[in-house]
């Protein structure tokens, strides 16, 4: 039988156990605090930024949003960043990608207090994260992490195949499974486009973790028999629905969750662990600013 990894049960406890920590942090006068920004028309970024702020609202974080003209200057985001990082009251700030063209994504998110960085992209928190000394992991990777340990997958040894080598998901993710850990120690292989026989490095693998961002990209001939799934692709293609639109994985769902051991289904996978982590970062990262020390699993 092929066990379906809920998400959003998971993400569930661990807005639980962010709640009552909001709850200790708070006692002891701090009020946690995110800021998210978004420069961006896109429909899909405006659903995920305000599904965000519903988050927060839930477990007690406070929130604050700026909105960014897609076609202004960059000067204007600096400054707002520049403002986030100086305020106090904001100890999260969460800036969402794609930014437009004519603004360049690394100055931005070195522009970011490495401390207020929730994301876990700046170079600072990259480095640390490689070295094996996190301070906020990506919340994509460390929800995955967070899933595999609900559900007891042994990676200690397994093969693992990360498809997709993206700064967000695919290279951390590789970072944590071969690191040292409970959720780690890997034999990790990361795949990609210019992968030559994809199928061939699926074929052995017990842990696949999708995140090409290409629809159903995955398909259940590919898998080893028991292999456990990770699907990160949160993919939109057009469907006959009231939305017009469906949500795809990076995996073939069907065909898939007959050769898997174990798979997470889209949505309700890794989307919801992602949103949770990012409350897990804020408080951490609350925690850090004002010396209060904070306990999440
Ligand atoms: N600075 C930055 N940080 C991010 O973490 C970031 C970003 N930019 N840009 C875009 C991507 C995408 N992303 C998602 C998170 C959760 C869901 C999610 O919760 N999905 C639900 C369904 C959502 C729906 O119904 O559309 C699910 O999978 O069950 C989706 C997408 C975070 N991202």
């Amino acid at each position: 039988m092929t066990e379906i990894i809920d998400g959003e049960a998971v993400a569930a406890d661990v807005r639980g156990a962010v709640a009552d920590e909001v709850t200790r942090l708070s006692d002891a006068g701090v009020e946690p605090g995110l800021a998210t920004v978004l420069m961006s028309d896109d429909p899909a970024s405006e659903t995920y930024v305000s599904m965000k702020q519903r988050d927060c609202e839930e477990v007690g974080i406070e929130s604050f949003h700026v909105e960014i003209d897609a076609d202004a200057p960059a000067s204007e985001l600096y400054e707002t960043i520049d403002d986030l990082n100086d305020r106090g009251d904001v100890h999260g700030i969460l800036v969402q990608l794609p930014l437009p063209d004519h603004v360049d994504k690394r100055t931005v998110l070195r522009r970011i207090d490495p401390e207020k960085d929730v994301d876990g992209f700046h170079p600072e928190n990259v480095g640390r994260l490689v070295a094996g000394d996190a301070r906020f992991k990506p919340c994509t990777p460390h929800g995955v992490q967070k899933l595999l340990d609900a559900y007891d997958v042994e990676t200690e040894g397994a093969d693992a195949v990360v498809v997709g080598r993206s700064d967000i998901v695919g290279k951390p993710m590789a970072n944590l499974l071969i690191q040292k850990s409970p959720t780690g120690n890997a034999t990790t292989t990361v795949c990609h486009s210019r992968t030559e026989d994809l199928e061939a490095k699926l074929a052995g693998a017990d842990l696949v973790v999708a995140a090409a961002g290409l629809p159903e990209f995955v398909d259940g001939s590919m898998l080893k028999e028991g292999a456990t799934v990770i699907d990160v692709g949160i993919n939109r293609v057009d469907a006959d629905t009231e939305k017009g639109y469906e949500l795809v994985g990076d995996v073939d769902y069907e065909s898939a969750s007959e050769v898997a051991g174990a798979i997470t289904p889209v949505p309700g996978g890794v989307g919801p662990m992602t949103r949770a982590m990012l409350l897990y970062n804020t408080v951490k990262a609350a925690g850090l600013q004002r010396g209060v020390d904070v306990n999440l699993p």
